[in-house]
């Protein structure tokens, strides 16, 4: 194939700004897919992704476009996930490409995550053209939208298309300025073989796919790839594109994109960002950036019915072999019994597979309240990585605690600057910047503790700025800080699952808050119930849940008895959260109160 007619594009948005209807209809125009197959967006395929409208795994698709010039041209459009969990992944798509299309909704503006992934695609030297979409909104503002992007981001936008995804206006406007604007991809189909693994996923059917650019080479059906982060070889079965199905290939050659199935039995052992080359004809040297993505964020899932223990576990090792980035390990728990600490890029990744576990695999979880990694010295020498606080070792033995620190980057209106000032002092941050992006909209960057983002921070972010403020970030490093372990005790008992790791400044409060969160959620059982919240033997915070017997029918007169029914089976559903912890029932929410509580 002539590279000179192919062009390889990534659209780069927000959440919400229209890059999934925006592809739908580039497909459609180009005649990928019918208005009937379109009915729901083609490119976020899972249906959990359908359902919370976001994408999490990059998918790819080949366009024919006939173009004003009378040339018909290829047209890979790379999709990338749209959430900072997956900055990664995004950025290694990005690698895929050679232009991308910024869509910015001319509603809304610029947000955080549009800088975000306007910042890694320019990083990736890409030729990035902006498009304005949803001009059908009444509240659509192209012009100061327009201003924005070229004041915040510094690229021409003076002649940006101006479109509605939703209603078809500017499709093949945008097609031409891909055509137009975007370079073909260099590279020579002589050399050899040089090829990144942008995408991989796990197929019931298939084994595992891979999505690949070459950069250099070829790579024809039945040839010997290595992976060269693993030096692993395979036998390349097949060869071909998405279009948007499925579709082989004899051959692909430098500039192109497509997929390879070549038996290999994990998406651990194909890693996003890896270089494909040929085992007896290497490239020279690897493609810069293959790195390993560590989990951030970790929890404990555990069954409510302990019989679930096995079912859990295959349910796990099902997920990991679609998921690298996630990872488990098993662990006891004297509360909660057997189960597994759990570990995941970020907030949304944790909800995600919790969901998908639920769902899919019909799993009855309690989930325990998000943690971070620590780095612990102990006096003795000795480093502990530890990711629960259960596992934080007795004070007397620490010499000092290290928790990771990330850099936030938020986007909000002018009226709520304040309430982020303090919110993001409150949790322990450090201001770098406060900038004025434009009259309107500030920019406010602050290095904080991670630990504090995975309790409420984005909640609380977002109801303070009645949704207005986005954030994204980046990890920075460890750094020293005054952390003690907190236990809470439910009659005089220790439950493991429920101590967390505090900065010691704010221990008192989160210890008072907590206790009083958990009376309001542990409901009254036959006996009275004491909540305790304790550092080392110091109990620093106690509550007591009343004895009452629980009599649900009592306000029903012995009368209507469909209402008597749905009160019990309100009563029957309330039980299967519930986890017997000692002789005290606890519900799911017990667990999660460190979320709920305001500082
Ligand atoms: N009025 C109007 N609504 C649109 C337009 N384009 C998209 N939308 C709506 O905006 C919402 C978000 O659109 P999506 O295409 O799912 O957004 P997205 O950017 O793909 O979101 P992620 O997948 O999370 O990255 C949906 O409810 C769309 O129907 C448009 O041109 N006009």
């Amino acid at each position: 194939m002539n590279n000179n007619n192919i062009r390889n594009f990534s659209i780069i948005a927000h959440i919400d700004h229209g890059k999934s209807t925006l592809a739908d209809r580039l497909l459609e125009y180009t005649g990928a897919l019918t208005a009937r197959e379109m009915q729901s967006q083609f490119l976020d395929k899972m249906d959990l992704e359908r359902e919370r409208g976001i994408t999490i795994k990059a998918q790819t698709v080949r366009l024919n476009y006939e173009a004003d010039d009378g040339t018909v041209y290829v047209l890979n459009l790379i999709d990338t996930p749209g959430h900072v969990d997956f900055t990664y992944e995004v950025s290694r798509s990005l690698a895929a490409c050679e232009g991308g299309l910024l869509v910015v909704d001319a509603s809304q503006g610029v947000e955080a995550q549009t800088l975000a992934n306007v910042y890694l695609a320019l990083d990736n030297d890409l030729e990035v053209f902006p498009v304005l979409n949803k001009i059908d909104l009444p509240a659509a503002e192209p012009e100061r939208v327009k201003q924005e992007i070229e004041e915040i981001i510094g690229i021409d936008a003076h002649d940006a298309v101006l479109a509605s995804a939703k209603e078809g206006i500017g499709t093949r406007e945008i097609l031409e300025e891909i055509v137009k604007k975007i370079p073909p991809p260099a590279g020579d189909p002589a050399a050899p073989l040089k090829a990144l693994l942008f995408d991989s996923w796990y197929d019931q059917y298939q084994g595992v796919i891979i999505l690949v650019r070459i950069f250099d080479g070829t790579l024809k059906k039945g040839d010997k790839i290595l992976l060269h982060s693993t030096g692993r070889a395979y036998e390349a079965l097949k060869v071909g594109v998405f279009a948007p199905s499925m579709i082989e290939v004899p051959q692909l050659s430098a500039g192109e994109v497509g997929f390879v199935i070549a038996g290999i039995k994990e998406v651990a052992d194909a890693r996003v960002g890896d270089t494909v080359t040929l085992f007896h004809n290497r490239c020279a040297t690897p493609l810069a950036g293959f790195k390993e993505v560590k989990p951030m964020v970790f929890s404990g899932l555990y069954p409510i019915d302990t019989s679930q223990y096995e079912q859990l576990r295959d349910a796990l090792a099902k997920l990991k072999l679609n998921d690298s980035s996630f990872s488990y390990e098993p662990e006891t728990s004297v509360a909660l019994g057997f189960g597994f600490r759990c570990g995941f890029l970020g907030l949304l990744h944790m909800e995600i597979i919790q969901e998908r576990l639920e769902r899919e695999f019909s799993l009855d979880l309690i989930t325990t309240a998000p943690t971070v990694v620590y780095k612990i010295h102990k006096t003795d020498g000795e480093l502990l990585e530890i990711e629960s606080a259960s596992r934080m070792p007795e004070p007397q033995y620490i010499d000092t605690i290290e928790e990771p620190f990330i850099l936030a980057h938020i986007h909000v209106p002018n009226d709520f600057v304040g309430g982020v000032l303090a919110l993001c002092e409150e949790k322990r941050g450090m201001q770098r910047e406060i900038k004025y992006l434009t009259p309107t909209r500030v920019m406010v960057v602050y290095e904080l503790p991670l630990n504090e983002i995975v309790l409420d921070f984005y909640d609380r972010l977002k109801s303070l700025t009645k949704g207005y403020a986005s954030l994204d970030y980046e990890h920075l490093d460890f750094r020293p800080s005054d952390l003690v372990r907190m236990n809470i005790l439910i009659n005089g008992e220790v439950v493991d699952a429920l101590s967390l790791i505090v900065h010691r400044d704010k221990a008192y409060f989160r210890g008072r808050d907590l206790v009083s969160k958990m009376k309001e959620l542990i409901p009254r059982q036959m006996f009275e119930v004491a909540i305790q919240a304790a550092i080392g033997n110091k109990v620093i915070a106690r509550e007591t849940v009343k004895a009452l017997r629980k009599d649900v029918l009592a306000k029903c007169y012995g009368g209507d008895i469909s209402r008597k029914r749905k009160l019990l089976e309100k009563q029957k559903e309330g039980k299967k959260r519930m986890k017997n912890v000692g002789n005290v029932e606890l519900p799911q929410e017990a667990f999660l109160a460190i979320l709920k509580v305001e500082d």
